[in-house]
C-alpha cells in the first residue's frame, strides 16, 4: 500500500499552529518524516542493526516516543537472544493508537511490545539493554533533557546502549546556514515546495529546540554513560551512540 502524503502545509495557512503530534500527523507520518530527515531510513535500519548486537537475553528495549513504532520493529526483527521485551512509549493519544495497529499486523510476533501513552520522562526504566530516543529529546522541554537521560542511564545495565538522534545545531553561523539551506534542497528533491518548507519550519519553531552536538556530548557524559560518539551525520541530523 502506497503511504498517505503529507500536503499538512501545502496551501497558504492564514495561522501557522505549533506543530503537534494529532491525527493529521499520523495519517502522513511515515511520509513526512522520510521526506524530511536525511538518513531517516538507514538510522531506522541501523537501529535493527545494533539491537542484534547489543541486545542481550532477558532484558528490556525501550522505544522512546516510538511514533509508529518503526525502532520497535527494526529492533523487533533483529533481536537475536531470548525472553526480551519492547516497552514503547508517546504521549501523542493518535500515535499510540496507530502504533498498536501496526504492531498489530506484524506477523513476526514472538517478541511481546507494550505500550506506554504518556511522558517519556514519566517512564522508570528497569533491566534495559538498549534505548532509543529516535527524534524525540528534540520535543522535550531543554530544562528537562538532563534528568531524562540519566534517569536513562541508571535504567540500563552494564554495557546497555541507548540511541538517540536529533536534529542538531551548530555553533558557526555561516555553517549553520549552509546546513539549513542543505535540508531545505534535501526536501525540495523530496517534492516540498518553498510554502511548505517555510510554513512547516514556522510551526517547529519553539517547539523542536535543536542543540549542538558538543552540548548533546557533554550532557550524556554527566548523565553517567561512559563512551559517547556520533555514529551518523547527514547535514544537520545525527545519531550518537552512548553506552553505559
Ligand atoms: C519525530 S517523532 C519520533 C519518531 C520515531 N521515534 C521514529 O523513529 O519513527 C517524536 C515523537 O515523540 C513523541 N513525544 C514528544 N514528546 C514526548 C514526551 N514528552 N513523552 C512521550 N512522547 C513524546 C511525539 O508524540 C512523537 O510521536
Ligand atoms: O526539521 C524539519 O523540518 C523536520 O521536519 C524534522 C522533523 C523531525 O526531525 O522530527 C520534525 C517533525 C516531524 O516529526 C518530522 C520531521
Amino acid at each position: 500500500m502506497t503511504e498517505p502524503k503529507d500536503t499538512l502545509y501545502a496551501n497558504p495557512l492564514a495561522q501557522v499552529d505549533s506543530f503537534s503530534f494529532d491525527q493529521q500527523v499520523v495519517d502522513v507520518f511515515p511520509d513526512m518524516i522520510k521526506r524530511s530527515v536525511p538518513g531517516y531510513p538507514t538510522i531506522v535500519n541501523m537501529i535493527g542493526s545494533l539491537a542484534e548486537r547489543y541486545v542481550s537475553a532477558d532484558s528490556n528495549c525501550y522505544d522512546l516516543g516510538c511514533s509508529l513504532g518503526a525502532a520497535t520493529l527494526a529492533m523487533r526483527h533483529r533481536i537475536q537472544n531470548a525472553n526480551c521485551r519492547i516497552v514503547a512509549v508517546d504521549n501523542s493519544p493518535a500515535m499510540i493508537a496507530r502504533a498498536r495497529q501496526v504492531i498489530a499486523a506484524d506477523s513476526l510476533d514472538d517478541i511481546p511490545v507494550a505500550f506506554i501513552e504518556g511522558r517519556i520522562q514519566d517512564v522508570a526504566l528497569e533491566n534495559a539493554s538498549m534505548a532509543v530516543l529516535n527524534f524525540t529529546l528534540q520535543f522535550i522541554d531543554v530544562t528537562e533533557r538532563p534528568a531524562l537521560l540519566s534517569n536513562i542511564c541508571r535504567g540500563l545495565n552494564p554495557g546497555g546502549v541507548l540511541i538517540l538522534s536529533e536534529k542538531v545545531a551548530f555553533q558557526d553561523p555561516p555553517h549553520q546556514e549552509l546546513m539549513t539551506q542543505l535540508h531545505h534542497n534535501f526536501k525540495r528533491a523530496n517534492g516540498y515546495s518553498d510554502l511548505e518548507i517555510a510554513q512547516k519550519r514556522a510551526s517547529i519553531e519553539n517547539v523542536l529546540i535543536p542543540e549542538s552536538l558538543s552540548v548533546h556530548r557533554e550532557r550524556l557524559r554527566a548523565a553517567g554513560f561512559s563512551s559517547v560518539d556520533v555514529w551518523f551525520q547527514c547535514l544537520n541530523f545525527a545519531s550518537i551512540i552512548a553506552i553505559k
